[in-house]
């Protein structure tokens, strides 16, 4: 499908291992895929890293290793994001306040101005989130590049209520990042490319790759269009996917199907 006035978004997706409990070691390794993403041919507009790059799923010492207030992370990022005119939506961050650690999104414009701030409301139970983490209390929204713009984290993706308010609240690209591991690459590709076609919105989700303990993390960053193809996928490995975003196939498609108009909600 060809659009008449093209909106294009360069997106870098930072499919990276994750050393858990190491926030140091993670945050060197997240440095050196930042810099071989604004290295490449095509400078991105938009980087995005995964859920909880900081310290993986160390959550019996999470209290310990979260970044308190989030300084190390906003610092750093911000000062990547200002330095090379690019927007970054930080994955998500174990952080804390000091009292409750909060599984957090930061995302940061060209000026190194924060734009994203949203907490998992989710705590997914098979990993023991909801021992540890403080779960946020409301949708994440904001506005990158002049596009409105939504945050999901991992589990979220599960809720198809959210990804709705959000499309409702006029986000046309939703940022995913996940720890999302075997066996469920099944549910992980179907269930962002629902997400996708029934909100008609590109979804851009980074997984991370990698083993932590007896949990394998298989990566398989996904870019889909607001017609549900999939337009870039990571395999297994480290890697950075790209994709060039057309935002205003999101106006063309539902222009064509036009299901926002045809919903019925009192009815259900
Ligand atoms: N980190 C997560 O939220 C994992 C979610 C997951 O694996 C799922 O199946 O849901």
């Amino acid at each position: 499908m060809m659009s008449l006035t093209e909106q294009r978004l360069q997106i870098a997706l930072l499919q990276m291992d994750i050393a858990i409990g190491e926030p140091e070691l993670n945050i060197k390794r997240a440095g050196q895929l930042l810099e071989e993403a604004v290295s490449g041919a095509v400078m991105p507009d938009v980087i995005v890293l995964p859920e909880m790059w900081n310290t993986g799923y160390a959550l019996d010492r999470i209290h310990d290793l979260a970044d308190r207030d989030g300084e190390q992370t906003s610092k750093l990022i911000s000062a990547f994001c200002l330095k090379h005119n690019v927007n970054i939506i930080a994955g998500s961050v174990a952080d804390t306040d000091g009292e409750d650690v909060k599984n957090r999104v930061y995302g940061f414009d060209r000026k190194g101005k924060r734009i994203a701030d949203y907490s998992k409301i989710h705590l997914f139970r098979l990993m023991e989130e909801e021992k540890y983490l403080t779960a946020g209390e409301k949708e994440g929204t904001f506005e990158v590049e002049g596009v409105q713009a939504g945050a999901m984290i991992c589990y979220d993706i599960r809720f198809p209520e959210l990804s709705r308010k959000l499309a409702l609240g006029g986000a046309k690209l939703v940022f995913v990042p996940a720890e999302w591991p075997h066996p469920r690459l099944h549910h992980w590709r179907t269930l962002l490319t629902a997400r996708a076609i029934e909100n008609q919105m590109y979804v851009i989700a980074c997984n991370r790759v990698g083993v932590s303990g007896t949990t394998a993390f298989f990566g398989h960053s996904m870019i889909i269009d607001p017609w549900g193809e999939v337009i870039a996928e990571g395999g297994e490995e480290e890697a950075i996917i790209r994709a060039s975003i057309d935002v205003s196939l999101v106006d063309e498609v539902r222009a064509r199907i036009p299901v926002f108009e045809d919903r019925r909600p009192t009815l259900y």
